[in-house]
């Protein structure tokens, strides 16, 4: 769908909470210096040996010849470092949202940050969520839904972002037990994520908001 809506002017807040934009968030907020987002495999090996570290998954499962996975433990405290990241999903709707006025990583580590950061703008806001292979996921929609209720009822929404909030607050108090049934996580399951799955759902531990500038996030701190 987002290839036929016009992002021009508009601020997007790209998400793939499972688990891309949470290790993006994580790790520009514990030292690294910038995250370089790529789509495709290749791209991120044409920087193996050049200083970034290199990152990201296919199927959930990191790569061969890769320095890190798409856990965002890993992706924790790599204080000064550079890191080139492509993950099935997340990476991907980060290029394709390149056309916004500004692009912001969202993710519920940093969600209070991200409603700060927007209140103090006058753009429209998209919210781009990764989802997974262009299907739709549980959990970008309910990071939608809790941004939405977040900024309150002041804002304008349309069809989607009504649907995420009624999803967010029928559910708010129980995610982990709903998400159970996520598809997501059926997909992890095996692949020792049952960490990391808690770790994306915990709100605010963070206020870096990563920002995408000539092709590279960099840490924004709302109290800077
Ligand atoms: O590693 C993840 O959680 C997923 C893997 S997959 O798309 O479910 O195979 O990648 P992401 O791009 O972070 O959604």
């Amino acid at each position: 769908m987002l290839p036929l809506f016009d992002l021009k002017g508009k601020i997007a807040v790209v998400v793939d909470i499972l688990r891309a934009t949470s290790c993006m968030v994580t790790s520009l907020a514990t030292g690294v210096e910038k995250v370089i987002p790529v789509s495709k495999v290749e791209e991120a090996l044409a920087y193996q040996g050049r200083g970034p570290l290199i990152a990201g998954e296919r199927g959930g499962a990191k790569l061969q010849g890769f320095d890190l996975g798409n856990s965002p433990f890993e992706h924790m405290n790599q204080v000064g470092k550079a890191i080139v990241m492509t993950t099935t999903n997340g990476t991907r709707a980060i290029n394709d949202a390149a056309e916004a006025e500004e692009v912001i990583i969202g993710a519920f580590l940093n969600l209070s940050a991200i409603k700060e950061y927007l209140i103090s703008k006058t753009e429209d806001v998209v919210v781009v969520c990764a989802g997974w292979k262009n299907l739709y996921s549980m959990e970008d929609t309910l990071f939608a839904g809790a941004l939405v209720d977040a900024l309150g009822s002041d804002w304008e929404m349309d069809d989607a972002a009504l649907a995420a909030s009624t999803l967010y607050r029928s559910v708010e108090g129980n995610i982990l037990g709903f998400m159970q049934q996520a598809s997501h996580v059926k997909r992890l399951s095996g692949l020792n994520a049952e960490k990391d799955l808690a770790f994306c759902f915990e709100h605010d531990k963070f206020e870096t908001i990563p920002i995408l500038r000539e092709g590279g996030l960099y840490a924004h701190n709302t109290r800077n």
